[in-house]
């Protein structure tokens, strides 16, 4: 689950109501940035359980910039793809040093395959395929760039991001995705410990039909 509120208070308690429910709590761009590294070290201690990704979304000086995030016990950061080749080269490195993994956000790539394929043979360890915030507020989805890049078959995980809810989450693991991020489709639901429940059975087919009323409820999302 991305986590992309400012505020710090209501961060731990949403983390502390869908923790249960979720393998991976990602602190989004925005809210590592105005809480910064307190954040995580509060995080980290509170979910041992919890897989924790901080989206730095780094532009320069990769290993430098990643590595107090990984020693505080971050599992997986993230670099920009449209950083220079030597700044994702850095957060690879940084990540290997702590046995941890980087995540190569593709967010406006333009060459997705090409970039791709150049960082899978630097040692990335996740693809992120992401439609951002405002890319999304401009009726643009992930689906696309997943299907080129999940094509590529380079056996590298590929996360993605964009929108994703209870409704799409089975359709983009069956289009090659290995990790399923939420953010607004869970933060945003009435009931944020249910969306999550509901989105992670569905992304790992776990789910049960819900019987006639899961039957409505879906005819009608
Ligand atoms: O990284 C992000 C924005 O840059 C978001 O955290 C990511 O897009 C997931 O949120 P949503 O499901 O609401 O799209």
């Amino acid at each position: 689950m991305a986590l992309d509120s400012l505020d710090f208070d209501q961060t731990v308690a949403l983390a502390t109501t869908v923790a249960p429910h979720v393998d991976i709590l990602e602190i989004g761009t925005p809210c590592i940035k105005y809480n910064g590294i307190k954040l995580l070290e509060t995080l980290r201690a509170k979910f041992p359980n919890n897989k924790i990704l901080v989206d730095l979304k780094t532009m320069d000086a990769g290993f430098y910039e990643a590595e107090p995030f990984f020693k505080a016990g971050a599992d997986i950061v993230t670099v920009l793809g449209t950083a220079d080749i030597g700044t994702i080269k850095g957060v690879i490195d940084v990540a290997n040093k702590y046995g941890k993994k980087a995540q190569i956000d593709l967010i406006n790539v333009v060459d997705k395959a090409a970039r791709t394929k150049e960082v899978a043979k630097l040692g990335a360890h996740i693809i992120g395929v992401h439609t951002g915030l405002d890319q999304q507020a401009a009726g643009q989805t992930p689906f696309a760039d997943l299907g080129l890049v999940s094509g590529l078959n380079l056996g590298v995980d590929i996360s993605v991001a964009g929108g994703v809810k209870a409704t799409t989450a089975k359709q983009v693991v069956d289009a090659g995705a290995t990790i399923v991020v939420a953010g607004a489709a869970i933060y945003g639901a009435a009931d944020p410990a249910a969306a999550a429940a509901e989105i992670s059975a569905a992304a790992k087919g776990t789910q049960s039909s819900g019987g006639v009323f899961g039957w409505l409820k879906k005819l009608f999302s």
